[in-house]
C-alpha cells in the first residue's frame, strides 16, 4: 500500500491594506483557516488582471464598505505557514491608503471571516498579531509618511 501525498498548493498573491487615519490603522480579528483568531489589516487574494490598488480597494469595499485612495505600495513579504490545517504559501503585497471620504466609518461585512474592524494607533497594536504583520512589525515597520 504506497503513501499517497498530496503536492503542497502553488504559492498565492494576497494584498494587505495598511488604512491610515491619524496615528491609527484599521485591523479587524480573523475567524477564517488562516491565521484564525489573529488580528490583521483589510487583505484579499489578488484576482486575475487586477493591479495592486484595484485589488486593495475592492478587498476593503468588500470586508468594510470603505472608499479608499491614494493607495501607495509599501513592502512585499513572502509567507509560508506550515502550521495551519493545510499548507499554505502567500506573498503578501502591502499598500497603505486613506479614506476618501474622511469620517465614512467602517462597517463587518463579513462577519463570518471577521470580528469587526477598529482603529488601532500604530504603537499599541490589538495582540495577538496575525503573522505577516507580526513580522513586520518585529523589524521595526512603519507604514505612515509623517
Ligand atoms: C495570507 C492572507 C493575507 C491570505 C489572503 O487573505 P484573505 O484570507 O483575507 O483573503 P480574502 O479576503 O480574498 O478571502
Ligand atoms: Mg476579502
Ligand atoms: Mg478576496
Ligand atoms: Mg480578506
Amino acid at each position: 500500500k504506497t503513501l499517497v501525498v498530496a503536492p503542497p498548493p502553488s504559492p498565492q498573491v494576497a494584498v494587505a491594506i495598511c488604512l491610515l487615519r491619524g496615528k491609527s490603522v484599521l485591523m479587524g480579528r480573523r475567524l477564517v483557516s488562516i491565521g484564525n483568531s489573529k488580528y490583521s489589516l483589510p487583505s484579499g487574494h489578488l484576482e486575475f488582471g487586477e493591479t495592486f490598488e484595484e485589488c486593495a480597494a475592492r478587498e476593503m469595499k468588500e470586508e468594510t464598505g470603505l472608499d479608499i485612495e491614494k493607495v501607495e505600495f509599501l513592502k512585499v513579504t513572502n509567507n509560508l505557514f506550515l502550521d495551519q490545517p493545510t499548507p499554505a504559501h502567500y506573498v503578501v503585497v502591502f499598500v497603505r491608503a486613506v479614506l476618501a471620504v474622511p469620517m465614512q466609518t467602517p462597517l463587518n461585512l463579513e462577519p463570518d471571516k471577521c470580528g469587526g474592524w477598529d482603529w488601532y494607533e500604530w504603537d499599541s497594536l490589538p495582540q495577538p498579531l496575525f503573522g505577516p504583520i507580526k513580522a513586520m512589525v518585529m523589524e521595526g515597520f512603519n507604514p505612515f509618511p509623517y
